[in-house]
């Protein structure tokens, strides 16, 4: 080989790991920068094609939330709302009625967890707040197998609140409007208190143990 045919290679060779080297420094700055992103926002998915864009919270500012029930109806959205204020959330669900699709926009998020788990076994977590959603709803559905409903209903919430007092958690409870029957009064003002039936099937309705959160 000749001396300049060698400096050609040679110079062909630099120039050859400089481009390697800036398009490994631009695939970092792309992976950086994907990360970023993801940390902000929902990803779209065929169930939720809508981005939900995130609030980066201080420390001091975001909570450790629980959101048990959080992949049904109510639950995902409330899930919705305290990822976009920045908080972060897990979810606890055994998906009897629940869907993943409900939140799997939020799978990838740092922010999020998402644990399969009946409520009506314990569960050791460290967490700030808690909402309590996990119960079957609707009739057909808590009314499908009525022990189990009372065992979620009791046992679910006694382990909910035995875990909020071990951590110092607040907690909300939620009820149901099936706990008040069919009402006789459209629409029912804050005076009216039900027309509830202590014998028919909705005595085994979810939040009759409501009771519980008051002990
Ligand atoms: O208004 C109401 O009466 C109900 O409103 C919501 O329920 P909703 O979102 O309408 O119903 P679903 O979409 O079925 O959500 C319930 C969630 O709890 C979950 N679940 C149910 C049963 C169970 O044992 N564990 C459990 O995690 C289901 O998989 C589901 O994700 C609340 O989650 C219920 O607690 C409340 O009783």
């Amino acid at each position: 080989m000749s001396a300049d045919s060698s400096h050609i290679k040679r110079s062909l060779s630099s120039n050859g790991a400089d481009d390697d080297k800036d398009s490994k420094k631009a695939r970092v700055e792309r992976f950086v920068a994907d990360q970023q992103l993801l940390c902000s926002q929902s990803i779209p998915t065929p169930h939720t094609p809508h981005v939900i864009q995130t609030t980066r919270l201080p420390d001091a500012l975001r909570k450790k939330i629980l959101v048990t029930g959080g992949a049904g109806f109510v639950g995902s959205h409330l899930v919705d709302l305290l990822m976009s204020q920045g908080h972060e959330v897990v979810v606890l669900d055994n998906f009897f009625t629940g869907r993943k699709a409900n939140v799997e926009h939020w799978l990838h998020h740092p922010n999020f967890s998402l644990v399969r788990h009946d409520v009506t076994q314990p569960i050791l977590l460290e967490v700030d707040q808690i909402y309590h959603l996990a119960c079957p709803a609707s009739p057909p559905h808590y009314q499908y197998n009525p022990v189990k409903t009372i065992k979620t209903s009791t046992m679910g919430t006694i382990n909910m609140l035995g875990l909020a007092k071990r951590v110092k958690a607040r907690i909300l409870l939620a009820s149901t409007s099936e706990i008040y029957g069919d009402p006789t009064v459209h629409p029912q003002p804050e005076s009216y208190w039900g027309n509830v039936n202590t014998i028919g099937p909705r005595v085994r309705s979810p939040a009759n143990f409501d009771f519980f959160s008051l002990l």
